[in-house]
């Protein structure tokens, strides 16, 4: 469960947000949608650790996150819009990496990881290609393999349907909604609305459901 209380941000004294609260149970999946410049990637950005929050507690399965923008650890797996794969190495090599300086896993443990991911995001045949030879849509599934590789308490994605064509689109809606079968928390940051409506158990909407202006 992810619990987000009095969470607030601002870009020199301009307040992007504040008082934002909202809760994501386990397994289930939330929306964030809103227009453009309001602050969706701003929360994403301070979700994922990478950018502090004024202010406010995010408190991941009954820990609190590190909110200065500088944490340790991959509690929150965040899938960005451009992937960010390595691209020097094979996709198991980018799967596996990870897990092993940060995890202390062993090879041997990795790779099955990673087996199991790629196979159940129908990526086996891709497991020795390099980043270059693959689809916008298999690249995608391997960012998603590699961040669910570390075991992360919650799977939160920046506009995964940007730039997807139908049939794209509805691979990751299955995608999505195999990986809550399996229990995974996911948070989705979406302009698309009907794909928001096919996926999301709640929708957050980020014009309306947090305060801005003033001060902090
Ligand atoms: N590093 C920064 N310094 C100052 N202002 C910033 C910074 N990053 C973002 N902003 C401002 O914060 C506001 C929110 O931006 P953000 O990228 O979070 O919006 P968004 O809702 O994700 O928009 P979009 O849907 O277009 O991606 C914008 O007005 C933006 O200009």
């Amino acid at each position: 469960m992810l619990e987000i209380k009095n969470l607030a941000k601002a870009f020199d004294e301009r307040v992007i947000f504040k008082d934002m609260d909202l809760t994501i149970n386990d397994g289930e999946v939330l929306s964030i949608v809103g227009p453009s410049g309001i602050g969706k990637t701003t929360f994403l950005r301070i979700l994922a650790g990478l950018l502090p929050a004024d202010r406010g507690e995010l408190i991941l399965n009954n820990e609190p996150l590190d909110i200065s923008g500088d944490r340790q650890g991959a509690q929150v797996g965040v899938i960005f819009q451009d992937f960010n794969l390595f691209p020097q190495y094979t996709v198991k090599e980018n799967i596996t990496l990870a897990p092993q300086l940060v995890k202390k896993m062993t090879k041997k443990e990795a790779n099955a990881n990673a087996e199991e991911l790629l196979n159940n995001l129908g990526l086996a045949e891709q497991t020795n290609q390099y980043p270059f030879q693959l689809s916008g849509g298999q690249k995608q599934r391997v960012a998603i393999a590699r961040a669910l590789a570390m075991k992360p308490g919650i799977l939160a994605y920046d506009e995964p349907t940007s730039g997807l064509d139908a049939g794209s689109t509805d691979r990751v809606i299955n995608v999505i909604q195999h990986l809550k079968e399996q229990g995974v928390t996911q948070l989705i940051v979406t302009h698309d609305l009907p794909f928001a409506q096919a996926v999301a158990d709640q929708t957050f909407d980020f014009g309306t459901d947090v305060s801005r202006g003033g001060s902090l």
